[in-house]
């Protein structure tokens, strides 16, 4: 089998008039954590949705595991093996924990109790609350039941939109080293969507950066870490000239 999971070819995707995204290619290979960089209005997120089929893309192709499916039902993209944890999580909070984690393997014909029992060895949080009903979580805790439902469906890829979002710094730190672990020990394929560049690039294998609906960068993330361009305009870090004055104005190299 190929070791391409997803492969994007030239895709643009409209909301009305408006172009969204604008010729998009990336590639994510098995085992890998990918992460998409972008300030607000980037189109990270309009990216996840026409992988995931909640957007139907104009123009290009999306092959996941080697078949087109561009233009599919989300369902039927979901059921072949991609799975979605969006922005702002989106659990059901008048199900328990457990109830929420039990429809992330609703696609699956097989037993998930032991997928049930992984989820609760990363998050013993959701195993000691899982009676409780989920509008109850903290917003950390509502990420990693968004996670562990994703992980229910026991995807072939796992899409996640801004997992930071809204958490404390510490909180992020936790969610990311869970991320690690599930990549590293479970073998998920991720691809990530942040704006925290800092732990995004920590985190990932490789990565690319979105500007106005555009890949203006692409590479491994050490190499992307160490750019000029994105310790400057990513990372908040600044050169500073021969009388120690920051240089606020320098251009980007790319476009
Ligand atoms: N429902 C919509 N109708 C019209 N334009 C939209 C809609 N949703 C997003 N856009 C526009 O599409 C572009 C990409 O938005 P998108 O939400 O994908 O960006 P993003 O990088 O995910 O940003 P954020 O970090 O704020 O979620 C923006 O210019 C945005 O204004």
């Amino acid at each position: 089998m190929s070791d391409t999971v997803l492969s994007v070819r030239n895709v643009e995707t409209f909301y009305g008039a408006i172009m969204a995204l604008r010729g998009v290619s990336i590639d994510v290979n098995r085992g890998e954590i990918v992460t998409i960089l972008g300030a607000n209005g980037a189109g990270k997120t309009t990216l996840m949705k026409t992988i995931c089929g909640l957007m139907d893309p104009e123009k290009g192709t999306i092959s996941f595991l080697g078949k087109e499916i561009s233009r599919q039902e989300p369902d039927k993209i979901v059921r072949q093996g991609i799975s979605l944890i969006p922005e702002g999580r989106e659990v059901f909070p008048y199900l328990t924990i457990e109830e929420n984690l039990k429809l992330g393997a609703y696609t699956r014909k097989d037993d998930a109790s032991d997928d049930l029992e992984m989820v609760y060895s990363y998050f013993p949080i959701l195993k000691e609350r899982r009676k409780q009903a989920s509008g109850f979580l903290s917003g950390g805790q509502q990420q990693m039941l968004a996670i562990g439902r994703g992980l229910m469906a026991k995807p072939e890829l796992m899409l996640l939109d801004e997992p930071s979002l809204g958490l404390s710094p510490l909180l992020t730190q936790e969610i990311f080293g869970i991320i690690r672990r599930l990549n590293a020990e479970q073998k998920v394929t991720m691809l990530i969507v942040e704006q925290n560049a800092h732990i995004a690039l920590a985190t990932a294998h490789k990565g690319y950066v979105l500007e106005m609906g555009r890949i203006v960068m692409a590479g491994d993330a050490d190499d992307l870490a160490n750019s000029a361009d994105i310790q400057e305009f990513y990372l908040g870090k600044t050169e500073e000239n021969e009388r120690g004055q920051k240089r606020w104005k320098r251009r980007k190299t790319w476009r």
